[in-house]
């Protein structure tokens, strides 16, 4: 079909759910939400397509030739999205999570806008990747997965138990091999990938004398390590290595966890605790075997050498959530005070942006020159959006805003800054999505303490 053809079409085909969800307008959204709404610019309507919307899963490559069988036991037709590979339509009813084809870990939940964020990444094969806002984890899959056999990937997350779901996430869908999950804060972390290779292979990791079940430094016998933790021995110097992680919570987790009982706070770190905790890593992560002090090479102790950062970087940053439409429709069931007390307080609000930039630029700094960054949020206000790229920008001079080739095919519409996008129900029949893709330009005397060599 010609291209002014399917443009029609696609115009036609927005107007007419336009009309369709106008009619369904819901009624129920809270005052404090349709005051939000007003105060950005934005058409409530929108929320009245969240019942229509179809369900996205993207399978992996290794079950797309089971998907026969797939959909005899969903009992329907997985509609193939011919602009985003691997990813499939569902009906918004239809139910996945008591299927085999799920519970073996052969697809899972995810926006087709979602998948687009990190297709735009343009992750390869031996990328360094960092994922600054990480949980519950499903891009970070689907970053696992681009990735494939070599390369690495970081993943941070400043909630606990958010962490704890993305890494049941990674381990259930076989996708943890290399990456490594920090309990920190985005705004502030500093840890750089790990470029070389594991010290030991699995054949040298000892079952016994195991005493902690996280790393510590310890006097050691660095040829041998415990499994999960670490050995002694009185006579070698002080050491301390990485062994092969274990499942279960570890000590740390327990501790913190029945301190948040305790205090009926949820388990998320302090904004004042910056020390990122290593929360999970895989058997390829390159941690096994480590040093403590080798792990935690961070980007201020690189300034002025050739330590690298990372490759591709993913800041899907923390928002209002108000373009998430399943989301916040569950909130009619949910509550909506609890939606009010965590998404639309005003202090929050206030300060949301604030983090949102700080997250953009951490990332950034972590960065290699050459290198890509996507910001996306899932929230269609434009200060959390072209606001937060636009005050970045103002004070980078190395960034630049580039081209997701991929969207030419994308049914997306521009954003308000150059070759940004924005996802939206009506125009992409997808959950609400904004995406700036960011380049960082060769060193200059502007980035002289950022990682990569400037
Ligand atoms: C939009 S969600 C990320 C969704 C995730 N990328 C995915 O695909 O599943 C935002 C996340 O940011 C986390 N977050 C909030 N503040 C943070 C901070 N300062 N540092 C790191 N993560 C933060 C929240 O805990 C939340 O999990």
């Amino acid at each position: 079909m010609a291209a002014a053809a399917m443009a029609t079409l696609r115009a036609h085909q927005a107007c007419s759910r336009a009309t369709a969800v106008a009619d369904e307008l819901p009624t129920t959204l809270p005052p404090a939400f349709l005051a939000f709404l007003k105060r950005n610019g934005l058409d409530v309507s929108i929320y009245a397509a969240a019942a229509t919307l179809p369900r996205y899963v993207r399978v992996k490559p290794q079950a797309i030739s089971e998907i026969p069988e797939i959909e005899e036991e969903l009992g329907l037709k997985l509609s193939s999205l011919t602009w985003l590979p691997n990813f499939f339509s569902l009906p918004p009813e239809a139910q996945i999570a008591s299927t085999q084809a799920y519970q073996q870990g052969k697809l899972y939940g995810m926006d087709a806008a979602s998948g687009a964020a990190v297709a735009a990444l343009a992750i390869s094969p031996g990328d360094h990747v960092l994922d600054v806002c990480a949980a519950p984890g499903a891009k970070l899959c689907m970053m696992a997965e681009f990735l494939g056999d070599s390369g690495s990937l970081t993943a941070v997350d400043i909630s606990r138990p958010r962490l704890a779901a993305c890494r049941t996430m990674l381990r259930k869908y076989d996708l943890g091999r290399r990456t490594r999950l920090y309990l920190g804060d985005g705004t502030s972390f500093s840890l750089l990938p790990l470029t070389g290779t594991s010290k030991l292979s699995p054949a040298n990791v000892c079952d016994d004398q195991c005493h902690n079940e996280e790393p510590t430094e310890v006097t050691g016998n660095s040829d041998r390590l415990c499994k999960g933790g670490f050995q002694k021995d009185a006579r070698a110097e002080i050491t301390s290595l990485y062994g092969e992680w274990r499942s279960g919570r570890t000590r740390q987790e327990k501790r913190a966890a029945k301190r948040a009982k305790y205090l009926g706070i949820p388990e998320q770190i302090s904004w004042d605790d910056r020390a990122p905790e290593l929360f999970f890593y895989g058997v390829d992560s390159g941690v096994v075997g480590m040093k403590v002090a080798d792990v935690a090479q961070t980007c201020s102790d690189s300034q002025n050498t050739s330590l690298r950062g990372y490759d591709k970087v993913l800041v899907d940053a923390e928002c209002t959530h108000d373009g998430s439409l399943k989301h916040i429709t569950k909130y009619e069931q949910w509550g909506w005070e609890t939606f009010e007390r965590r998404f639309l307080n005003e202090d929050r609000i206030a300060s949301i942006t604030s983090l949102q930039l700080r997250l953009l630029s951490n990332g950034f700094r972590l960065l290699n020159p050459g290198g890509t960054l996507v910001y996306s949020t899932c929230s269609f206000t434009k200060d959390q959006n072209e606001g937060v790229v636009g005050r970045f920008l103002a004070t980078h001079n190395n960034a630049e805003l580039q081209e997701v080739e991929l969207a030419r095919q994308w049914p997306c519409s521009p954003g308000g800054l150059p070759h940004t996008l924005r996802f939206d129900p009506v125009s992409s029949n997808t959950s609400g999505l904004f995406m700036a893709k960011l380049t960082k330009l060769g060193c200059g005397p502007s980035n002289k303490s950022e990682v990569g060599g400037c």
